[in-house]
């Protein structure tokens, strides 16, 4: 199993999709990956070749924006797949109320439907601490917006196994439908891919019929081989999506990043059948940086995966940003910053 970087797809350029705004915004993937055994052979046999991941991000940087006109209907497609976070320690049940109020309805239903939209548009998740989730799963009830909940001693990810694999039954129990957890980094940085293995396998167990995403931290892992070995890993650890980030380490989503975790999701979908998951989350605040990613997503796994079932931002300041942009586009005017705050 290797990646190949260095030998992308041609790159069309970012067709203008037929993004449906406001499209199924169910989120819930329509089949879990049951994961496989550990391939220790072919997690050791893979290989990134770092300066052609840089050079396929640099082409992708030169290629032809967005169009104008499509970009309405793509940023609408990035707020379908956006997980609505708060992670902070001030969080009050007050705040989270607010955020998924704002995750029911991200845009007004008239600049809705003066951009096109078909649907009513809502974001994918609300994602929240553990002690918040109830709160969460109360205001969002009826709704069909997913909770997700950070689990596993989140974002440092070093209490007792025990206690991580208790927080997510309990986060399960308190209704939330995804849980975002955190490995132990030090399982990929010593090579210890069966711990990881291990580790991962528990924590898809303790989620029974909740959707487990996996955040790689890949920041913190030195290099994009180990971010590739670890991916896989938690893919045949049944992991149905794989997360860059907490949003807590020096070095948050990044495009090289999310590009060696396609390819990996790619190998594993080519190996196995299924289709894993991306979340790109940590830093990811403005609309032109939401379409470099959906641009990639669409170059490297499809069209396919432009949905909330296989693709979510994790993100607590990008919505703004899009509104913005959005409301930009409607009035011709620019909003002050502080007009969109929360989101
Ligand atoms: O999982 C989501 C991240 O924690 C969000 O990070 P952010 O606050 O930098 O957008």
């Amino acid at each position: 199993m290797s990646q190949s970087p260095e030998s992308p797809p041609p790159n069309p350029g970012p067709a203008p999709a037929p993004a449906g705004p406001g499209a199924a915004t169910s989120a819930r993937p329509p089949a879990r990956n049951p994961g496989t055994a550990l391939d220790l052979a072919g997690v050791q046999a893979t290989r990134v070749n770092a300066a052609a991941v840089a050079s396929r991000i640099t082409a992708l940087a030169a290629a032809r924006p967005v169009a104008a006109a499509v970009r309405p209907a793509w940023l609408m497609r990035a707020i379908a797949c956006t997980d609505l976070t708060t992670l902070a320690g001030d969080d009050t049940p007050g705040r989270v109320r607010r955020l998924c109020a704002k995750a029911r309805l991200p845009l007004s239903p008239e600049a809705q439907t003066a951009l096109g939209a078909h649907r009513p548009l809502t974001t994918a998740a609300v994602c929240v601490y553990h002690g918040l989730v109830e709160t969460a799963v109360r205001a969002l009830d009826g709704t069909g917006i997913a909770v997700a909940a950070v689990s596993t001693g989140f974002p440092a990810g070093l209490s007792p196994l025990p206690l991580r694999i208790e927080e997510i039954r309990a986060s399960v129990a308190a209704g939330a439908r995804e849980i975002d957890v955190v490995i132990t980094r030090a399982h990929a940085l010593t090579d210890n891919w069966s711990a990881l293995y291990d580790e991962i396998a528990a924590f898809r167990d303790a989620c029974g019929d909740a959707h487990m995403k996996v955040i790689l931290a890949t920041g913190e892992l030195g290099s994009p081989t180990r971010v590739a070995r670890a991916a896989l890993v938690a893919m045949m650890a049944g992991a149905d999506f794989v997360k860059t980030s907490t949003g807590m380490e020096k070095v948050n989503a990044t495009l090289p990043a999310a590009l060696v975790m396609m390819r990996a999701i790619r190998d594993y979908h080519a190996r196995t059948g299924a289709r894993v998951g991306f979340k790109p989350a940590g830093g990811i605040g403005s609309a032109d940086e939401a379409l470099a990613y959906l641009v990639l997503l669409r170059e490297e796994l499809g069209p396919e995966w432009m949905t909330p079932a296989r693709f979510r931002f994790g993100a607590s300041r990008l919505l703004g940003d899009i509104e913005r942009h959005l409301d930009l586009t409607l009035t011709g005017r620019h909003a002050s910053p502080d007009h969109f705050a929360l989101g």
